[in-house]
């Protein structure tokens, strides 16, 4: 599974615009013939959270059509990152995971809402994990602040997931954290994590990109600098499978140990 992660400046309350530039960009990966495509977290609106009611997508739209056609276009599968999604008064930040066929074959909404930056006020919690097929490979996600619960992560790993997708939005200031955090998931799951930041300022905080993809024995494949870029990684899925075998860490799992 070859994998392009979409490193991208996004700007502030702009979906027009960022819809363009995610256009150029998925035009421009799709060049390499990737398997799958990855977006960072709320990349239509970012964190414009005070006018999101006017400008995030309603029900999915435009992103799951603009997005499907260019998959269908392309024949490739895409992980439409996240984006600020409306259904009546709720907003989520949710992500689309589109087939090589322009279909909407699983959503995820961002469980953990940061409270540092006052998504709780603005957006509505996801309650369920998300775990879907892309050519058959079994697949999750979560977004940005989630990677610091490895509750969730375990939960996608124990529904099967052999690769996790992270899009994001990561500041400067903890970015030693993200690298961290995104090996850690990756070793602990014994899965592949493919982590996705953009870059630029918004506010008084910097993202340095720094996206990275992650072997299931801890290895980094690829990482980025602080540009817009598109990261390109080879995933060998069969290794998952002989890191699980090699230290069998689910069936060694005590769960009884677990319970508070
Ligand atoms: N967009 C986010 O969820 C930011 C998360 C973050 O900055 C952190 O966990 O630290």
């Amino acid at each position: 599974m070859k994998v392009a992660a979409i490193q991208i400046n996004l700007e502030f309350g702009n979906p027009e615009a960022n819809r363009a530039k995610v256009v150029e960009m998925i035009e421009k990966a799709a060049r390499e013939l990737p398997d799958v495509i990855v977006l960072p977290e709320m990349w239509n609106t970012s964190f414009s959270l005070k006018n999101l009611h006017e400008i995030a997508d309603k029900e999915g739209e435009p992103t799951k059509t603009l997005i499907g056609n260019l998959a269908k276009k392309h024949r490739v599968n895409i992980v439409a990152g996240s984006v600020a999604d409306r259904y009546g008064d709720q907003i989520y930040n949710r992500l689309y995971a589109i087939d090589r066929a322009g279909h909407v074959k699983a959503y995820y909404d961002k469980a953990h809402l940061i409270q540092q930056a006052r998504e709780h006020e603005f957006l509505t919690a996801g309650t369920a994990a998300s775990v879907f097929a892309m050519d058959g490979i079994p697949c999750g996600a979560i977004i940005c602040y989630d990677i610091r619960f490895p509750e969730l992560a375990r939960t996608v790993a124990l529904k099967g997931a052999k690769v996790l997708f992270i899009p994001a939005q990561w500041p400067e200031t903890r970015i030693d954290h993200w690298k961290a955090l995104a090996i850690a998931r990756a070793i602990e799951n014994q899965m592949y994590v493919v982590a996705v930041n953009r870059i630029g300022s918004e506010f008084k905080a910097n993202f340095p990109g720094k996206s990275l993809v992650v072997d299931p024995w801890g290895k980094v494949l690829a990482e980025s600098e602080d540009q817009e870029t598109i990261l390109y990684a080879e995933m060998d899925i069969d290794l998952v499978d002989r890191v699980r075998a090699k230290i069998p860490c689910f069936s060694d799992r005590n769960i009884k140990a677990y319970s508070l």
